[in-house]
This record gives structure tokens, C-alpha cells and sequence, in this order.
């Protein structure tokens, strides 16, 4: 990068897309890539993302645009904020325009269904050479885009990288830690969005809270040793973008994935709540990547796996805690089931 400020395009103008540009916005000059003109209009004239962040305003500096080869060639970072099901027909429109060997960013929280790929996976696929990290950690949006404290870790291959993409994220309100860790971070932010769909099954049902602690602690469990088994490191599943996002997600009232949960717990059928969002639950086509590569590796989750039974073989909610609690409980530390 050179000395001059480093110039940001953010891909995907959802509610996380749109927060993240406006807190880069603050720093650097950075531009946002939405499918929509009229988004993008919105934006240039009023600061406002009126699909996904309506009454919040942004950075009066952030620019948008909906064409995608002017957003790409003039940035020196790229930060990819399209749900994990786009990100590569996405990138795939970019590569004849950006240029060579920035670094690519990624927000997404979900795995390649199809593939079983991570985003920086897909990332280094699509544009080779090309570093490729992530950004990840407890981040509602619309607790972020307005100023509540929070935090996140930035995990890029080279120290020297993160540290150089953390002066254009890090503000005294959304700190960002560095890490080499991407496979720990980007495990993390995709598991956790499994489990808190079944946190959400619970709480439909009506369970207690010593039901959501007891699921939440298990679901760390089953996160790490998968995270583990990937490559990730402990400390990073028990850090930010492990533990701190996976409580976050199952308890917050905004959670997208606990709500998919929650509404199946009170009977409604997935399609419908489905077709009810105009947002992502990263977690549902995640839940089919995630079993398949715990299938791989030899790895119990018996959690991700009842998720799994409801999402894709419609079994019913009330079965799978019923199930969850026939299972004999094993050593708590070392035990590999539930
Ligand atoms: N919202 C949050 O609080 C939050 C926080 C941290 C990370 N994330 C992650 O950020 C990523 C983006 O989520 P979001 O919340 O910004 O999105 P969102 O749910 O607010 O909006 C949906 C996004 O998907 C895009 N999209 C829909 N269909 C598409 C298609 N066919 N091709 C390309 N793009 C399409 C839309 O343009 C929009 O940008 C996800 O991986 C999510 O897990 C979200
Ligand atoms: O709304 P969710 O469930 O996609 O979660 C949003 C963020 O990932 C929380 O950190």
C-alpha cells in the first residue's frame, strides 16, 4: 500500500456492508458497491440506507455506486461484504477490473454450501495472490451504526497487513484486535450462526435460561473442536470472533439466525419465515457445509446435527430436544459427544 491513504470499496450494501463502509468512511476514502441504484442514490444524497439501516445515518463522506467495475478499480482494499452464497459469482465480475494483489477483506459469516469452502477460500480462488483475511466478532449492526461499543478481530496471513487494515477500521467505539488466525476467525463467525439457530429453537419452545446457557456452552464445544480440527487455534474459538460472537447471536433480540430459530420453535414452517426475510440467515445453508465437514473429519456435533434434522429433514423442533436430552452426557473437557 502506498503512503497515501489507502482508498476502501466495500462489496454488498446489507445492513453489516453499509456499517462497516460508514465506519471506514470516517477514516479513509471509501466507496460502497450495492446492487441497487436507488440505494446508492439514497446514500450519495442522504446518508441513508433506507432497505437496510432505515433512520440511522452515515458517514455524509461514504460514496456508493451500483456499478460494479467503478467500485473495484481504483480501490487499494477490497472488503467483501455479500452473503456467503454470492461472494463468488460476485468476486468473478470484479477480476477483470480490480487491481493486482490488494488485499481482500472479508465480513462474511457462512460457508459455500456446494463446497464447504470459506470465504478467504473462495477469495484466494477467484483472485489468486490477492491476501485474504477477515473481520469478525460480537457486531450487530445496528448496534454498531450507532455508536455502541464493540469489538472485533481482524485476521489477515501477515501481521504487518492487519496491522495496516486495522488503522482504517479501528475507531475509539469498534476496537479492533489483530490475529494470523483467518481459519479460527472465519470457522467461528460460521458456526456460531448454527448454533444460534438451536439457541432459537429452545427459546421458541419456551425453554428456560438455564436451557439457552447449558446449549450455548455445548455450542462452544462443538465449535472448537471442529475449529481445531480445521486448523483454528483454541484461543481464537474462546476469544471475540468464538465465544463472544456465538453469545451475542444467541441471545440478541436482532439476531437473524436466532430468529429463524425462535420462529421455528413456535411452528412456522422455514420457507415461510424464509420468504418472510429480506435478509440473510447465514446459519441455514451453513448447517449442510458444517455437518459434511464434521462428517469428514470424524467429528461429533450433535448439536449442529439435530439443527441439521430440522432445516433439512424436517424433523419437528420439539424432537430435537427431546433428543438432545436422551443423549448420556459424557466427560465434560475431553468427552467427544454432547
Ligand atoms: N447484519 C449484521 O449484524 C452482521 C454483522 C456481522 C457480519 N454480518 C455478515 O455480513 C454478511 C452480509 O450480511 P448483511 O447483514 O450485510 O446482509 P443483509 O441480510 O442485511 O442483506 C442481504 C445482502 O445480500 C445481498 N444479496 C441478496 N441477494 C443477492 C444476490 N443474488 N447476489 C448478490 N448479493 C445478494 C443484498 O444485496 C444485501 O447486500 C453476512 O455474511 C453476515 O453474516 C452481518
Ligand atoms: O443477525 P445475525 O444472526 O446474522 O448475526 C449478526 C452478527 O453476525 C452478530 O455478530
Amino acid at each position: 500500500m502506498s503512503a497515501r491513504k489507502p482508498k476502501v470499496t466495500v462489496l454488498g450494501g446489507g445492513t453489516w456492508g453499509t456499517t462497516v463502509a460508514s465506519i471506514t468512511a470516517r477514516k479513509t476514502q471509501t466507496l460502497l458497491w450495492v446492487r441497487d441504484p436507488d440505494i446508492a442514490k439514497a446514500i450519495n444524497e442522504n446518508h441513508r440506507n433506507p432497505r437496510y439501516l432505515a433512520g440511522f445515518d452515515l458517514t455524509a463522506g461514504l460514496r456508493a455506486t451500483a456499478d460494479l467495475a467503478e467500485a473495484v478499480g481504483d480501490a487499494d482494499v477490497l472488503v467483501a461484504g455479500v452473503p456467503s452464497q454470492y461472494l463468488r459469482g460476485v468476486l468473478e465480475q470484479t477480476v477483470a477490473h480490480v487491481r493486482p494483489f490488494i488485499p481482500v477483506v472479508s465480513l462474511v459469516k457462512g460457508l459455500e454450501r456446494g463446497t464447504r469452502k470459506r470465504m478467504t477460500e473462495v477469495i484466494g480462488e477467484v483472485l489468486p495472490g490477492h491476501p485474504a483475511g477477515v473481520l469478525s466478532g460480537p457486531n450487530i449492526a445496528h448496534e454498531v451504526v450507532q455508536g455502541y461499543s464493540a469489538a472485533a478481530t481482524l485476521a489477515m496471513p501477515d501481521h504487518r497487513t492487519a496491522q495496516s487494515l486495522q488503522s482504517l477500521v479501528h475507531t475509539s467505539r469498534y476496537r479492533v484486535y489483530t490475529s494470523e488466525d483467518v481459519v479460527g476467525v472465519e470457522i467461528a463467525g460460521a458456526l456460531k450462526n448454527v448454533f444460534a439457530i438451536a439457541v432459537g429453537f429452545g427459546d421458541g419452545l419456551g425453554a428456560g435460561d438455564n436451557t439457552r446457557a447449558m446449549v450455548i456452552t455445548r455450542s462452544l464445544h462443538e465449535l472448537t473442536r471442529l475449529g481445531v480440527a480445521m486448523g483454528g487455534r483454541a484461543e481464537t474459538l474462546a476469544g471475540l470472533a468464538g465465544m463472544g460472537d456465538l453469545v451475542v447471536t444467541c441471545i440478541s433480540p436482532h439476531s437473524r439466525n436466532r430468529r429463524v430459530g425462535f420462529e421455528l420453535g413456535r411452528g412456522k414452517p422455514l420457507e415461510e419465515i424464509l420468504a418472510s426475510m429480506h435478509q440473510v440467515a447465514e446459519g441455514v445453508a451453513t448447517t449442510t457445509a458444517v455437518i459434511r465437514l464434521a462428517a469428514e473429519r470424524g467429528i461429533e456435533m450433535p448439536i449442529a446435527r439435530e439443527v441439521d434434522a430440522v432445516l433439512n429433514h424436517r424433523q419437528p423442533v420439539e424432537e430435537t430436544y427431546r433428543g438432545l436430552l436422551r443423549v448420556t452426557p459424557g466427560h465434560e473437557v475431553d468427552g467427544e459427544a454432547w
